[in-house]
């Protein structure tokens, strides 16, 4: 029996259209978090609905966390935390890896496990430094899930060192919750560059709007003081790396697709698309708070750097196969490391399109070749589902296997995408 896919929607020329996305999932995570930790109730408006974002929801009210909605204002309460608690991190490396240091913090043990491919994603770094951080922690001697977090309702804190190549949020997880422990955190990276500098420099900005002093001035060392986290009312920005995929829309067609309240300035990695397009041979305008990409038609090859945007690769993967000539990718060895194995799962899916992409030690070299139809999988990747999207517009008959995985951060994907497209 052969598998069924969603017929990706095919482009019948340029593509054209308006789009507005909902909430960064980063930003509607870290804003959870900290509103759980600070020192009074918070308001966000225009928190991301998903997966990822309901995974960490549920796991802050498991832990004795107040959160409660009206129209379009989530209210975050904070509460005494408290085991026992069983935590769901579904396939989410904001969840696996930013709840387990404030778990530490509650009184009782603190569960967690997840999706299947969520036993896969390494954990050791972060629960060997909230180990040393005084924190006590069973994993089996595995470094991976399932693991629990045994908290006494208070941590010590102090210096610890890690290596934080494989995941930024190794790092930012302990910023996040840092400035709760006694001594605060004092962490220093021992290794390869860390990846995903704009995330790191989300989670020391949104501490620095509620009233922590981080100290980021010497490379590769971060210092959170102890004190309160202060409850502030939060405007979520627009998933700008949810956006990717509908601006290559009119990259690949030689369309035009604006997408609606692109922050004037932005930590999120998505930040850095503009640039990207560019270079890819678009066009590209900010007027009044609306991103306008313009494709030229053609799709200039690119040899990019993409470590600190490593999420926003599989969408420019889809962009470059459509390029005048080989294109690279490079920086993104961590990419292994996330909803699966970025890496293999688009060599091997551009390829079963008679595409001719290879991995690089740190990438993809990706040459340009004539793609048939057929069925894209996606391995429970949100992102391999974006970037098949990109590739059906210009390719006959391409079926995209469990589109439903793009609820991880985009649950309206789908009807958006249709929309734009038709
Ligand atoms: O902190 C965050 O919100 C994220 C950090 C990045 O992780 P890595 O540094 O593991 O790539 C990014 O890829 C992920 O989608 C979200
Ligand atoms: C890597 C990603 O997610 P996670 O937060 O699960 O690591 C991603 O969204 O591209």
């Amino acid at each position: 029996m052969s598998e069924q896919g969603w017929p990706a929607p095919r482009a019948e020329g340029a593509v054209s259209g308006r789009v507005t996305v909902p909430g960064s999932k980063s930003i509607s995570n870290r804003a959870l978090i900290l509103a759980a930790l600070a020192d009074g109730p918070s308001h966000l408006t225009g928190l991301l609905k998903a997966r990822d974002t309901s995974l960490m929801r549920s796991a802050l009210v498991s832990l004795g966390v107040g959160i409660s909605e009206n129209g379009t204002t989530v209210t975050v309460t904070p509460g005494s935390l408290k085991g026992p608690a069983d935590v769901d991190c579904g396939l989410a490396g904001t969840v696996m890896r930013f709840v387990p240091p404030v778990a530490a913090l509650a009184d009782g043990v603190v569960a967690f496990d997840g999706d299947e491919y969520a036993r896969e994603r390494p954990m050791g770094v972060i629960l060997g430094a909230l180990r040393a951080l005084g924190v006590q922690i069973d994993d089996g001697g595995t470094g991976r899930m399932p693991y629990t977090v045994s908290g006494t309702g208070s941590v010590r804190g102090g210096k610890v060192t890690l290596d934080a190549s494989g995941s930024s949020q190794f790092v930012s997880a302990l910023l996040l919750a840092g400035a709760r422990y006694d001594e605060g955190v004092d962490i220093r990276h021992d290794g390869k560059p860390v990846p995903s500098q704009p995330h790191l420099d989300m989670s020391v900005a949104m501490l620095r709007e509620r009233g922590v002093q981080v100290d980021d001035a010497e490379p590769n060392r971060w210092v959170v003081a102890p004190g309160p986290i202060q409850a502030r009312d939060t405007a979520i920005e627009p998933d700008l790396s949810n956006a990717a995929p509908f601006l290559a829309a009119a990259v690949v067609t030689g369309g035009s697709v604006t997408v609606t309240g692109w922050p004037a300035e932005t930590t999120q990695p998505g930040g850095q698309l503009p640039d990207i397009f560019t270079r890819f041979g678009a066009s590209v305008t900010l007027t009044d708070s609306d991103l306008t990409v313009r494709g030229s038609g053609r799709v200039a090859a690119v040899d990019l750097d993409l470590s600190e945007v490593g999420e926003l690769s599989p969408v420019i993967a889809a962009v470059a196969a459509f390029a005048d000539g080989p294109s690279y990718l490079r920086g993104i060895a961590h990419l292994r490391n996330h909803e699966t194995d970025r890496l293999a799962a688009l060599e091997t899916e551009f390829n079963a399109l008679g595409g001719d992409v290879t991995q690089l030690e740190d990438g993809l070299a990706i040459r340009p070749k004539p793609l048939h139809g057929g069925l894209f999988r996606t391995y429970a990747d949100h992102r391999m589902a974006h970037a098949a999207a990109v590739v059906g517009l210009l390719v006959d008959d391409l079926q995209i296997e469990n589109i439903a995985t793009t609820a991880k951060t985009l649950p309206e994907f789908p009807e958006m995408w249709s929309g734009l497209v038709s």
